[in-house]
């Protein structure tokens, strides 16, 4: 147990929003503020803003409030569902490992609540000093970038501003890599190991990585230390990018693409996870525990099962804790 005071310092919890309903006007609610951010689509707006308006945000909502449906609980959208429960486990978890009460609060870069309800219900319990931990491996220029912005403007309508400290990716951490191992060891002694274990990060237009941002890279190292963690030999598992979106190319190979593939190729039954996902949410439950699979299944796949995301585990929780600590050091 330390003896620091940490009576100033404060936590926000950030991850990526989520609709508010199932509905069609609440998914075009979220997707207009998200599809409106430059940082995820960076076309130039005259070009953009009339495919936004004109066919996106008309066509998609009604199709993605049913993906939504199939995956909505009585408690709401289980990306929201799975924040509440990192945040109220980070919370104890903090005390348990420090002795003293840090606040932590949830802020979503789109929707509610948003970054900035975050910071003043932080404000409001005097803190003035928050580590901003989002919850993404891996950073983006499209995930963890948005997050900065938010915050920077937040920080314009305030006269006197808290100090900000953020984590901005843990993807090599030895923790969140022990975790993944965790988990997937865990699967593999319930569930026995399939042909192939198969790693499907979120993918990003290839434009975004030639221009710098450092997503691939730390993708594949992440991949890299989770099959050295489990001893798998290159022909054990694949790495995989999904949830292209648009024309242009994304981060190749294609996750649907890749395992529609397999059982031609004899590999039969696979086991998949998701390690850019700290929470389930539409992307792993709809489109890769049930679309892929299905897909899968169709092309002659004999066994498929999906690996849940670490949500709140407790070795989760508690690397979560471990990466706030180590910020709250010196701050
Ligand atoms: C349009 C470009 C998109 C980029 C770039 C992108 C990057 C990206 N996204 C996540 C995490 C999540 N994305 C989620 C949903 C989602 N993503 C996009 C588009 C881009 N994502 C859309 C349009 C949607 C909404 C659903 C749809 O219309 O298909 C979610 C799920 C939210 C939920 O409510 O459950 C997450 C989480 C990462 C990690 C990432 C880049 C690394
Ligand atoms: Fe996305
Ligand atoms: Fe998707």
């Amino acid at each position: 147990m330390t003896t620091t005071n940490y009576n100033r310092h404060g936590v926000l919890l950030v991850n990526l929003g989520t609709p508010e309903a199932p509905t069609a006007a609440g998914v075009r609610a979220f997707l207009k503020e998200f599809l409106s951010d430059p940082r995820v689509v960076d076309l130039n707006p005259l070009l953009w803003k009339p495919i936004l308006y004109g066919i996106i945000l008309n066509v998609r909502p009604a199709k993605v409030a049913k993906a939504y449906q199939s995956i909505w609980t009585e408690q709401g959208s289980p990306l929201m569902n799975v924040s509440k429960l990192q945040h109220q486990a980070l919370t104890s978890k903090l005390k348990e490992l420090t002795g003293e009460d840090i606040p932590v609060e949830l802020g979503m870069t789109y929707g509610t609540p948003s970054l900035n309800d975050g910071v003043k219900r932080l404000e409001a319990q005097g803190v003035d000093k928050i580590v901003v931990l989002p919850l993404y491996p891996q950073y983006s220029c499209s995930t963890v970038a948005p997050v900065s912005d938010g915050l920077a403007k937040a920080m314009l309508s305030r006269r006197n501003v808290p100090e900000l400290r953020m984590i901005k990716e843990y993807h090599a951490d030895e923790h969140y890599i022990a975790c993944l191992a965790e988990s997937v060891n865990k699967h593999w002694a319930e569930h026995g190991q399939a042909d192939k274990l198969v790693l499907s990060f979120h993918g990003v237009p290839q434009r975004y990585v030639d221009e710098g941002d450092p997503y691939q890279e730390q993708c594949l190292a992440t991949g890299q230390a989770l099959a050295d963690k489990l001893e798998l030999s290159p022909e054990q598992w694949q790495l995989c990018f999904q949830s292209r979106f648009g024309k242009e190319p994304w981060l190749q190979p294609y996750t649907d693409e890749t395992v529609s593939a397999m059982p031609e190729q004899g590999i039969k039954s696979i086991d998949i996870i998701c390690p850019a996902f700290s929470a389930d949410c539409l992307e792993t439950l709809e489109e890769i525990a049930e679309e892929v699979r299905d897909e899968f299944m169709e092309a002659g796949g004999e066994s498929y099962r999906y690996i849940p995301c670490l949500n709140d585990d407790d070795g989760h929780i508690e690397m979560m804790a471990k990466l706030v600590l180590g910020q709250l050091k010196g701050f």
